[in-house]
């Protein structure tokens, strides 16, 4: 069957996908005993009893993970936590666009979604053609722009603005942050790249989207409103910008943050921080909802692997070449030798390092001192979850990730992320002085 293009960008109808397609999916003909099954799952899956938390990890018997969807987690954790109901408008709302970004990115070859978003130049400049040339589109830092970064911005912006619970919010694919005019009063603002790795989105190799909810001061927002007679600076898109610092807070004081992998599954894995785990939900196709797959994940305490582009080794300080060549030669502490695992997109990355331990890095070089990753919406939302794991970060200069002060949106950082001792064995290396 096919989805006609405008239902890619609405969000996907879980029940009624369910009601339309179920009997298809389950080979079920169309009786009525089918039908009264056909109700139980929906029931159960969405509705069902509260979710039974053990110091917030939801516990269920073993073969039941998978009736526990998003929502309803979400709603039992509020049910016994009032303050989180915000956060429940907003975690659905991402997920919800990470379905729709999963569709998109499911289907871009079908669709005409790969390459470059570009503008047509120069058709008044007198082009023999009289045809413009097309030109790649491209970010504030310079970068190519893909159809598909573009979309899933698009997506993921409108699903947050709806909400009505951001009053900011940044990222990787705006020149500036977005001040939310009917939001002002609320609560948190955000900050995410739509769409990670995406220089290997047209050879279908796992990409994902990254995302990080911080509190807010309101105040700071609406006197910047107020400063500018009550309206602001606008950009082509007629949207409000906004200069406000509100976002350029360290990773530590971030109150949620996850990534949604899209690849041979797609996976939210978030967390809600304090005694919050981090948690995983795949997308189960046939019901068009993500259901509880990983509920409390913890990174091993020491890995095999190290993920990491080695084509710049190169360009590395001398102490962290040093590092891998000993790891790699099984001349580290474990005196095991490591292998090495790299896609190139960060989400795919850490996902596995996540799973199976080791240390995934950006570590900059002579030619990028500060690395390839972005500070606000890449490094800082990704260390929080993996020190939420009982994982470790750091930068290259062995420093925390995570008490680094942002002074622009798109500042990069260098980042290394893992199991906790195959970070301090990194540290051991970038401060000798500290560890000897
Ligand atoms: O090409 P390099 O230097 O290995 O860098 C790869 C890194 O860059 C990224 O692709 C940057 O992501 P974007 O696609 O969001 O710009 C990361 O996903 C990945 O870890």
């Amino acid at each position: 069957f096919r989805l006609p293009f405008k239902d890619l960008l609405m969000p996907p109808p879980s029940s009624r996908f369910l009601k339309t397609n179920l009997n298809g999916f389950l080979g079920l003909g169309n009786n009525n005993n089918n039908k009264q099954e056909e109700a139980r799952l929906v029931q159960e899956v969405n509705l069902g009893d509260p979710v039974v938390m053990i110091n917030n990890v939801p516990t269920v018997a073993q073969g039941q993970l998978s009736t526990i969807t998003l929502q309803r987690y979400l709603s039992s954790l509020v049910s016994s936590d009032e303050s989180l109901r915000e956060m429940e408008g907003l975690m659905l709302s991402i997920a919800m666009a990470c379905k729709t970004i999963s569709t998109l990115v499911n289907r871009a070859g079908i669709n005409q979604l790969t390459g470059l978003e570009t503008d047509v130049m120069g058709t008044r400049s007198g082009s023999q053609s009289g045809k413009g040339k097309n030109k790649a589109k491209k970010n504030i830092q310079g970068e190519d722009q893909k159809k598909l970064d573009v979309l899933s911005n698009g997506v993921l912006k409108n699903a947050l603005k709806f909400t009505g619970k951001l009053g900011l919010l940044a990222s990787e694919e705006e020149d500036e942050a977005l001040l939310i005019e009917s939001a002002l009063d609320s609560r948190y603002v955000a900050v995410f790249d739509p769409l990670d790795g995406s220089s290997n989105i047209d050879a279908s190799i796992c990409t994902g989207t990254i995302f990080g909810v911080l509190e807010d001061d309101t105040v700071e927002l609406k006197n910047e409103y107020k400063r500018n007679n009550d309206d602001c600076v606008r950009n082509a898109d007629a949207e409000c910008v906004s200069s406000t610092e509100a976002l350029l807070q360290p990773g530590s004081q971030l109150a949620a943050s996850g990534y949604c992998m899209y690849s041979s599954s797609t996976i939210l894995v978030f967390t809600l921080g304090g005694s919050h785990p981090v948690i995983g939900f795949t997308l189960d196709p046939q019901l068009g909802e993500f259901v509880l797959t990983h509920p409390n994940m913890r990174v091993p305490k020491r890995g095999t692997y190290y993920s990491v582009n080695e084509g710049n080794s190169w360009l590395w300080d001398a102490s962290i070449r040093h590092y891998i060549d000993k790891i790699k030669r099984g001349e580290g502490e474990t005196k095991k030798r490591y292998s090495s695992r790299y896609v190139g997109s960060m989400v795919g990355d850490v996902h596995r390092t996540l799973l199976y331990g080791g240390i995934f890095g950006n570590p900059g070089d002579v030619k990028h001192r500060n690395g390839k990753l972005r500070l606000v919406y890449e490094c800082s939302p990704m260390s929080f979850l993996v020190e939420q794991a009982g994982g470790g970060s750091c930068t290259s200069d062995g420093g925390s990730v995570l008490e680094v002060v942002p002074e622009s949106v798109h500042q990069r950082s260098t980042c290394w992320l893992g199991s906790i001792e195959d970070v301090q064995e990194l540290k051991s290396y970038l401060t000798p002085e500290e560890t000897n």
